[in-house]
């Protein structure tokens, strides 16, 4: 049987579910699943404020606290972090109005590899027993830095606020370029902060996860109404890769969390950010921080956006346990790997029910004694 391709644009989900009188989920997004989830009020919340603050004592507190949530939760959310809220706001327009492009516009930026810097369409995952099915989700990647790259279209938005120029016009990819921006110097912070925690040295980090130029990649999903969220799936469960992502949404409940074996809703206020310790954070801290399993489960009644950014290391960077934690650890508990091709390898290989690219990369004792 010829393998099904991940990546494919055949009919934007969001048309589908628009058609008239779509009752159920047509066979090819079959995912039987549970949604259902226990509710959490419990993630940390972090201060960015206190982070940047000039009182050494909230600095620490702070460091302590990112240091503590990444090794607990592996998510928190970040209030205070100085990014606009009409910049948010403004991001959300962009992407909605993406979305509502003519089908053969979008359809320009259908991917035909993992590699290409732009992708849009519909998305095949594969499961154990080789049976595929389309997730029940439009989505547009980008990769955003070091080469920042953009649709054309749409060419112009009209935005009011937040110094969009007299008129209110401002262009899509320069909204985008903002927000990137931003995030990435707030993650650079925040990979600070966790090596002050760790007690590892600036200089070092620096030099092994290059972020001067490190890689980011932008996403956007849009999950629309779902006749039967029981019998489809947003996104199943995986991990991210790169250091830390960053999460918006439009409002609307959908992402879960795994935690102490339990599926959890999460929510965060207006305003805030959803970070997540990602698959790289992981692996370099020798598996003190912790890149939990999340999904993005569906709902009949409304349509649900999701913004993501994931701040990575440089795609060059060769990243594997750091060696003063490996030596403190007495073993690396990760195998190494140069980050673009984990990227890629896990865009088209991670498998649902099967053992994530992460999960791979865990050296066992055993292994290590038999090698
Ligand atoms: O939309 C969501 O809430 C989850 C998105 C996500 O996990 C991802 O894009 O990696
Ligand atoms: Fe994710």
């Amino acid at each position: 049987m010829a393998s099904v391709q991940p990546f494919e644009y055949d009919t934007a989900i969001k048309v589908l579910a628009d058609s008239s009188n779509l009752k159920a989920v047509p066979s090819k997004f079959n995912f039987i699943n549970e949604p259902s989830a226990l509710s959490s009020d419990s993630l940390p919340i972090i201060d960015f404020s206190a982070l940047i603050a000039d009182d050494p004592d909230r600095r620490c507190g702070a460091i302590r606290d990112i240091g503590k949530a990444c090794q607990e939760w592996g998510f928190f959310i970040l209030v205070n972090h100085g990014i606009p809220e009409a910049l948010m706001n403004a991001t959300f327009t962009a992407t909605k109005e993406f979305f509502k492009l003519p089908e053969n516009e979008k359809k320009q930026y259908e991917a035909k590899s993992a590699s290409d810097p732009i992708k849009c369409g519909n998305f095949n995952v594969t499961n154990t027993s080789n049976q595929t099915f389309t997730l029940w989700r439009d989505y547009l990647k980008l990769y955003a830095h070091p080469e920042f790259h953009c649709p054309l279209k749409p060419p112009v938005l009209r935005i009011t606020g937040y110094k969009y120029g007299q008129n209110g016009l401002k262009i899509f990819r320069e909204v985008l370029l903002e927000y990137t921006e931003r995030t990435r110097g707030l993650a650079r912070k925040l990979v600070e902060a966790i090596s002050d925690n760790l007690e590892l040295e600036k200089n070092y980090v620096d030099e092994v996860l290059k972020m001067d130029s490190s890689f980011q990649l932008f996403a956007t999903n849009l999950y629309p109404p779902c006749p039967q969220p029981d019998q489809a799936i947003g996104i199943p469960p995986h991990t991210d890769p790169g250091l830390f992502t960053f999460l918006i949404h439009n409002g609307v409940a959908g992402l879960q969390i795994e935690h102490d074996g339990h599926w959890f809703n999460v929510d965060s206020p207006q305003n805030s950010i959803l970070v997540n310790a990602a698959d790289q954070l992981e692996i370099f801290t020798n598996g003190r921080c912790k890149s939990v399993k999340h999904r993005a489960v569906v709902n009949k009644e409304r349509e649900r956006i999701s913004i993501v950014v994931a701040n990575g290391p440089s795609k060059e960077a060769i990243v594997g346990p750091a060696a003063p934690l490996v030596e403190k650890d007495g073993r690396a508990l990760y195998s190494s790997m140069k980050y673009i091709e984990y990227v890629e390898a896990q865009l088209v290989k991670s498998r649902v029910n099967g053992k994530q690219i992460l999960e791979q990369m865990m050296i066992d004792q055993d292994d290590e004694i038999a090698n």
